[in-house]
């Protein structure tokens, strides 16, 4: 099977030499990624394209191939082709005819011819004579130009000629590590994880920090949202995943701090952490989801005076997006389904917040706090490469890989989401299965006959170990994770 990927204008406009430099790193995302469903994957970069090729015949390795590619930034769109080799026009004409016999039926058609290279023939000549031709020797309603049922699709690149199967919309933006890299704040809500999406897509390579507020259960699942993103748009690299255990923080903010202004100076110590993390790794810029207006820390002052305690530059993409636009996005990208799920974990909520907080008494408030506890959290920061994510769930939870060995009363729970059940349903000879989602797992897991033990499951067997260790969290001893054999 073959693809011929299309640059995004924005690159495309770029002078020839950034041009070039961003076509070969596009390349190379795409070979890291596509190579890992296909170890003998051809990549080769022409000028305006880059042409993908597998000799695997297999219908799920061409699935995986295309969810890639869509979820790849840098891509405007990829066309799913069948390569010919030709001599003349009239063999153009045969090929298609061949190719779309049968298929033009009661259907109006037209054709379209996109060429380069030296012919003696235009485009516009090719329509024509493959279109004439296919209107008189096929079953068919007839030539349209505007609006037809059907459009014949031909690319002809020098004596190549290429049948269009199927054109894949792509994600746009710029390929990964053209731009800066960022670390962007991630909470698990719906907005951080918009964010980083937008900054992966627009070429940057994303790193992650979290300050944890909640326990285990909090840093399950944001490592969930964070390995996510990485792995569905940004796994052509490597990035980190960097925890910084946020309790004490609070506590001091709590005992020390007027309720008023905890929020504001809460949002000042994520921001001194986030700084000295991102000068420690020598990242240029953090990101934040945070929109005007939709907390009281969020105001235009507010925000001001967070912006004064970080010499590191902070950008928040989502500055002027309306809420539901936010949460349609999250969904679209896959990161919904944990924000609807993920509890809130605040840290502080002040019962009446200032929207207009001033310099001064912020500092007068934030003299009583022990600055020691802030350097200490940020000393003991935890880095992970988010690869090691999966391998530390691994370790945490060990998985059953063969039916014959589970015990005879274990309920295998399939986790995962209903499309993927129902595109690949999981068959057991021996074993109940049940379905339920992972985002409904925390509320309806306790709803099950404790006295069984389950062995929960999904394609890769992260997001079931990660939903092991949340629900052993949770008290239930009974939660193991079920691997396909291999
Ligand atoms: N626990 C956390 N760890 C890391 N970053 C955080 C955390 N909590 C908040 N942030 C960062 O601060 C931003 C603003 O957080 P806030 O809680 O005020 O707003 P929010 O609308 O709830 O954001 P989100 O939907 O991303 O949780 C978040 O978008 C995120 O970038």
């Amino acid at each position: 099977m073959k693809f011929i990927v299309k640059l995004f204008p924005e690159i495309t406009m770029k002078s020839k030499s950034v041009r070039k430099r961003f076509s070969k790193i596009l390349q190379s995302n795409i070979r890291n990624v596509l190579h890992r469903y296909d170890e003998d994957i051809r990549v080769r970069l022409e000028w305006d394209r880059i042409v993908v090729t597998s000799r695997s015949e297999d219908p799920k390795v061409r699935s995986q191939l295309v969810d890639a590619l869509k979820s790849t930034p840098g891509i405007v769109h990829f066309l799913e082709v069948k390569e010919h080799a030709f001599e003349d026009l009239h063999q153009i004409y045969e090929i298609t005819h061949r190719a779309w016999d049968g298929k033009l039926s009661d259907k109006t058609f037209c054709v379209r011819v996109k060429r380069s290279g030296k012919h003696e023939f235009t485009s516009t000549e090719v329509e024509r004579y493959v279109g004439g031709g296919l209107n008189q020797y096929t079953e068919n309603a007839g030539v349209r130009l505007k609006n037809p049922d059907i459009t014949i699709k031909l690319e002809i690149d020098g004596e190549k000629l290429y049948l269009v199967e199927e054109v894949h919309p792509g994600l746009g933006g710029f390929p990964i590590a053209t731009q800066e890299s960022v670390l962007s704040l991630i909470s698990g809500g719906f907005d951080s994880g918009v964010s980083s999406y937008q900054l992966i897509k627009r070429g940057a390579k994303v790193h992650y920090l979290f300050f944890n507020l909640g326990g285990r259960t909090h840093e399950v699942g944001v490592k969930q949202v964070a390995h996510h993103l990485w792995q569905r748009f940004g796994s052509s690299h490597r990035v980190k995943f960097i925890a910084i255990d946020f309790d004490p923080v609070v506590t001091e903010i709590l005992e020390k701090v007027d309720d008023s202004h905890m929020g504001v100076v809460l949002k000042r110590m994520f921001m001194r952490a986030g700084d000295a993390i991102a000068q420690q790794y020598k990242i240029q810029a953090m990101v934040t989801g945070e929109a005007v207006g939709q907390v009281s820390s969020q105001t235009l002052v507010n925000l001001g005076l967070i912006d004064k305690v970080s010499e590191t530059l902070i950008l928040r993409p989502l500055i002027a997006t309306d809420k539901q636009d936010i949460i349609d996005c999250a969904k679209q990208i896959g990161t919904g389904d944990f924000a609807e799920t993920m509890p809130e974990y605040c840290g502080v909520i002040s019962k009446r917040p200032t929207v207009k907080a001033k310099e001064g008494r912020v500092l007068e408030e934030e003299a009583h706090f022990d600055f020691s506890v802030l350097d200490t959290v940020i000393a003991e920061h935890r880095m992970v490469d988010i690869r090691d994510i999966e391998r530390e769930a691994e370790q945490e939870v060990p998985s059953i890989a063969v039916e014959s060995e589970l015990d005879d009363d274990a309920i295998i729970v399939d986790i995962r989401s209903i499309e993927e059940q129902e595109a690949s349903p999981l068959a057991m000879e021996s074993h109940q299965v049940v379905h339920i989602p992972f985002f409904r797992l925390a509320s309806q897991f306790s709803t099950l006959d404790q006295e069984k033990k389950y062995l929960l499951y999904c394609d890769r067997g992260v997001m079931s170990r990660l939903q092991a260790l949340y629900l052993e969290d949770q008290g239930h001893s009974n939660v193991g994770v079920y691997r396909k054999p291999s």
